[in-house]
């Protein structure tokens, strides 16, 4: 039995909060039950604010992955929360971009078909956005960096859209690509319209200003070499492996050695530098033993504990060692607990294309009820 889901560019439901998900029984198989946020813990305003980029780079820039940090104009963000009008990426300065400009904005299989009316009609309809100024900047930047680079908003990266580029990753090298990412993304929603959802002083729902930060791409980073550093009262109370649906045995060799380093980067590199009390940071080790920082995130909120639970940061003590933990057998991995799927893995509201998905499931499930075991 194939069923598939229709494609998540669909773009009413990109703007709205996720729900929580919940369990989801199919034919005696259950999804598993993930909380995506943790809404119970309270932050100020200024401790989120801390936590984005254009904030916090300038400060760790030598312990962190070179990047390029533009202001993007209003009117790229007004293109970027625009989930009403056709998918359609800018018009290009140049020609060289490879992408097309137009990606049509299906709603369910059946929009995947050609529509009536020439190219040209719709291209008078929707006559493709353009941010010459922004464009020429990504260029030079992405020039500066190597040829190649990880894009990021204040906060988040596009990481549940890389299924939609050519290579499955983030890697960009041109504008276009950039704002397919950005554009197709419903992670940097929470950035663009959710960012102050759990401070208890909010009041606005979005900062001030804009920012894309192009990092120089990193092939070949070892997912095993990325952990998450808790940090409560301005100590180090939790280090966990970052990618905590694998094993990774040469963690259980090297983990004193590893911890070491990351309690010395946090002890001569963050603490004195990085202002709020309570806050996580997610760091790579090199192959050489440098540790990098790669993002500051917050305590609680849209942060994920990975393999603690917040009780259990929460009641890590005065005097008490930092912990590290990570994936210790085959038999300890956990299912991906990710920001980074698609919406409609978590979208069950009507028209969300999982009540299709459900019907059409039932459908096959009763017509399999019908045949013979074995058939
Ligand atoms: N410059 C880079 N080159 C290649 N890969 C990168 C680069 N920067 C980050 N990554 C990869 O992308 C992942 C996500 O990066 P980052 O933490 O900056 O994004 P994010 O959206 O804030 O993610 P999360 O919300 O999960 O913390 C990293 O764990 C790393 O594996």
């Amino acid at each position: 039995m194939v069923l598939s889901f229709p494609s998540p560019l669909r773009p009413p439901s990109r703007l709205a909060s996720p729900p929580p998900l919940s369990l989801l029984r199919l034919g005696g198989a259950s999804l598993a039950i993930v909380e995506l946020s943790n809404s119970s813990l309270e932050m100020k305003r200024a401790e989120v604010d801390r936590c984005q980029i254009q904030e916090w780079y300038p400060k760790f820039k030598s312990a962190s992955f070179k990047t390029r940090i533009l202001q993007l104009p209003e009117s790229f963000v007004e293109y970027l929360l625009d989930d009403f009008g056709p998918f359609v990426l800018p018009a290009s300065v140049a020609d060289e971009d490879a992408l097309p400009n137009r990606v049509r904005n299906p709603v369910d299989e059946d929009d995947f078909q050609v529509s009536e009316g020439s190219d040209e009609d719709e291209s008078e309809r929707f006559p493709p956005p353009s941010f010459p100024d922004l464009e020429l900047k990504v260029r030079e930047s992405i020039e500066s960096l190597g040829g190649a680079v990880f894009p990021k908003l204040n906060w988040s990266s596009p990481k549940d859209a890389a299924w939609i580029s050519p290579s499955g990753t983030l890697r960009c090298t041109s504008f276009s690509e950039i704002a397919l990412l950005l554009r197709s993304s419903d992670s940097l929603v929470h950035d663009l319209c959710h960012a102050y959802d759990s401070c208890s002083d909010r009041a606005a729902s979005r900062p001030g200003s804009f920012f894309l930060a192009l990092r120089k791409w990193h092939p070949g980073l070892r997912p095993e070499m990325e952990f998450r550093c808790f940090v409560s009262s301005r100590r180090l109370v939790g280090i966990s492996q970052r990618e905590v649906t694998t094993f990774y045995p040469v963690l259980l060799e090297k983990k004193d050695q590893l911890q070491e380093l990351m309690e010395e980067f946090f002890e001569g590199r963050v603490r004195e530098s990085f202002e709020s009390e309570r806050y996580a940071f997610d760091v790579y080790v090199t192959k050489d033993g440098t540790v990098k920082v790669i993002d500051f995130n917050t305590w609680g909120g849209s942060t994920l504990p990975l393999l603690f639970s917040w009780e259990e940061l929460e009641a890590m003590g005065e005097g008490m060692a930092a912990e590290m933990r990570i994936v210790e057998s085959q038999c300890g991995v956990r299912p991906g607990l990710k920001t980074a799927v698609p919406y409609d893995y978590v979208d069950t509201a009507p028209g969300s294309g999982w009540d299709h998905f459900m019907r059409k499931a039932d459908e096959e499930l009763n017509r399999h009820k019908g045949e013979p075991a074995g058939a």
